[in-house]
C-alpha cells in the first residue's frame, strides 16, 4: 500500500502542473500548489499516507458535507429536504444563474454554495457562535481527531470578498427559502469553509461513511446509517459539482472536493480516502486529487459502478 500512495503522489505531482492554485479568496493564492498528499483510512481503523498527508488546508466545500451531516441528525432529512433540493445543477458552485432562472424555490442541492448556506442555517444552536464550536465539535468527532479550529486568515479574507456568496444569501432571503440572520449565517459558512484539516481528517471521515456511520478507531455509532447512505449518494451525483457526472464515470468513487484542494472519498464498505493537491481545473476541483483517485479506483478496482 505504501508503493501505491507513492506513486499516486507521483502521478498527482505531475498532473498538478496542469492546473491553478484558487485566487478568488485572496488568502487561498498563498497555496503551494507542488504539494500533493494522499491518505487511506481502511474500515479497522489502519491508515495509510503519502506525502503532504499530514499538512493542513482549509477544507472549503468538504464542510458541506460535515453540515449536512449534522443538520440531517439535527433536523432530519424530511425537514432538511424541505429547504434544499437533491438534485445535480450542471453549472459552478457559486453560480446564480442556475439559482434563480431554473429554480427559485429552493437551492438545488447540498453541495453548492447557496444549498449548503440553507442548511447551515439549519444547524441546531442559540447563537452563531454556538453553531460553529458545534460544527468544530463534529468535525472532531467524525475525523477522531480533536482540536479543529479556524484559519482566522482564510476566514477574514473570504468575509471581505465574499460578495457573491453574500448575493446568493440575499437572494434566498427575498423569496423566503432562508429564514434567520442572513448576516449570521453567511458568518457560519465563511467560519466552516475555513475549518483546517488534513488528508487524514478528510479519510477518517470517508470511513466513517463508508462503514454507514461507525468510527473505524473507535467502532462507535456517530451517524444513522440512513443519513450515511443520504450523504454518499449526494456526493456521488453532485460531489464535484459541474464534473460529477465526468468523475463517477472516470473513479466512480463518492467524493467531495473543496477550493482548499481537498478531496474527500468513500468506498462503501472498503474505505476512506482523502487527498490533497492545491492546484485546481476549472470547476474548481483539485487535478491532483482527481488523477491520484482515478489511479486508485483502477488499481484496487473500487468504482462502485
Ligand atoms: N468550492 C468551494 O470549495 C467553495 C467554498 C468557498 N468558500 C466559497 O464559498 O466560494
Amino acid at each position: 500500500m505504501e508503493e501505491r500512495l507513492k506513486r499516486c503522489v507521483a502521478l498527482g505531482k505531475e498532473a498538478a502542473k496542469e492546473g491553478q492554485v484558487a485566487s478568488y479568496i485572496p488568502e487561498l493564492k498563498k497555496g503551494n500548489p507542488e504539494d500533493v498528499g494522499i491518505c487511506i483510512v481502511d474500515l479497522q481503523g489502519k491508515v495509510y499516507g503519502a506525502g503532504e498527508f499530514k499538512k493542513n488546508f482549509t477544507l472549503q466545500s468538504i464542510t458541506k458535507v460535515i453540515s449536512l451531516l449534522l443538520a440531517l441528525e439535527d433536523r432530519g432529512a424530511e425537514e432538511v429536504f424541505r429547504h434544499v433540493h437533491m438534485e445535480p445543477t450542471g453549472d459552478s458552485f457559486n453560480s446564480i444563474m442556475s439559482f434563480e432562472v431554473k429554480n427559485p424555490t429552493k437551492p438545488f442541492n447540498p453541495m453548492i454554495n447557496a444549498g449548503a448556506m440553507v442548511v447551515s442555517s439549519l444547524i441546531l444552536g442559540d447563537s452563531p457562535e454556538e453553531r460553529i464550536q458545534r460544527l468544530l465539535a463534529f468535525t472532531d468527532r467524525l475525523s477522531g481527531t480533536p482540536g479543529h479550529v479556524i484559519d482566522e486568515r482564510v476566514y477574514r479574507s473570504e468575509k471581505e470578498t465574499g460578495d457573491r456568496n453574500r448575493s446568493l444569501a440575499y437572494f434566498m432571503k427575498s423569496t423566503g427559502i432562508m429564514e434567520g440572520n442572513t448576516e449570521e449565517i453567511l458568518d457560519l459558512y465563511f467560519m466552516q469553509c475555513s475549518i483546517l484539516g488534513n488528508c487524514q481528517d478528510i479519510a477518517a471521515m470517508g470511513a466513517v461513511l463508508a462503514s454507514n456511520g461507525r468510527h473505524p478507531f473507535t467502532g462507535e455509532r456517530i451517524l444513522k446509517k440512513e443519513n450515511a447512505r443520504i450523504v454518499k449518494t449526494i456526493m456521488t451525483t453532485c460531489g464535484m459539482y459541474d464534473a460529477s457526472g465526468e468523475f463517477a464515470v472516470s473513479c466512480g468513487i463518492p467524493a467531495k472536493s473543496g477550493v482548499g484542494g481537498g478531496i474527500l472519498g468513500a468506498v462503501p464498505g472498503v474505505l476512506g480516502v482523502g487527498t490533497f493537491g492545491p492546484a485546481l481545473d476549472r470547476k474548481g476541483n483539485s487535478l491532483a486529487g482527481i488523477r491520484m483517485l482515478e489511479y486508485l479506483a483502477h488499481d484496487m478496482d473500487l468504482s462502485i459502478f
